[in-house]
């Protein structure tokens, strides 16, 4: 039998909605197996929670900063990107509107690739596809 998905909601942030040119990659502390890769900041949604608040919850106590919500990067499972099983990520454009963003837990690394640059570190595998969807949807060619 296959395992319910996990639903996991993370944020592509950018400096700029309206002409993203530098995005937020955030490297993982844990778990070991983990340790070292990139990703998009986020985490899993609890019970009952919608997504989006869901998302700016994990924003808060991942990295101390409020966000604004702009498109879903919609994917190709119903609307969700796969991941290694049993996630499943729902990632949402997003730009901080309050503080300065801090790894301050899971990360021990923020960084802001500009443009150009988004695919210079090591991405999680299951994040590639999706960062390349990202580029294709919002940079300027
Ligand atoms: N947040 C996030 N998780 C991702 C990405 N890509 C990817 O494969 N994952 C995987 C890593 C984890 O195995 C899984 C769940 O994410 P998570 O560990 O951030 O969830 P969480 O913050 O709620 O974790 P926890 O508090 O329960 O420990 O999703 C991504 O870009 N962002």
């Amino acid at each position: 039998m296959t395992a319910a998905p996990v639903l996991v909601v993370a944020a592509a942030l950018v400096d700029d909605l309206a002409a993203p040119s530098a995005l937020l990659a955030a490297r993982r502390c844990t778990p070991a197996a983990l340790a070292g890769r990139w990703e998009f900041p986020g985490g899993k949604v609890e019970p009952g929670e919608p997504p989006r608040d869901a998302l700016r919850r994990e924003i808060r106590e991942e990295l101390g900063v409020e966000i604004r919500l702009g498109a879903e990067l919609v994917g190709p499972a119903e609307g969700a990107w796969p991941l290694a099983r049993p996630y499943v990520l729902r990632l949402w454009l997003a730009a901080v509107v309050g503080g300065t963003p801090r790894p301050l837990v899971e990360h021990d690394e923020l960084r802001w690739l500009p443009a150009g640059r988004w695919h210079d570190v090591p991405w999680l595998d299951a994040d590639l596809p999706i960062l390349t969807a990202l580029v294709g949807a919002v940079v300027p060619r």
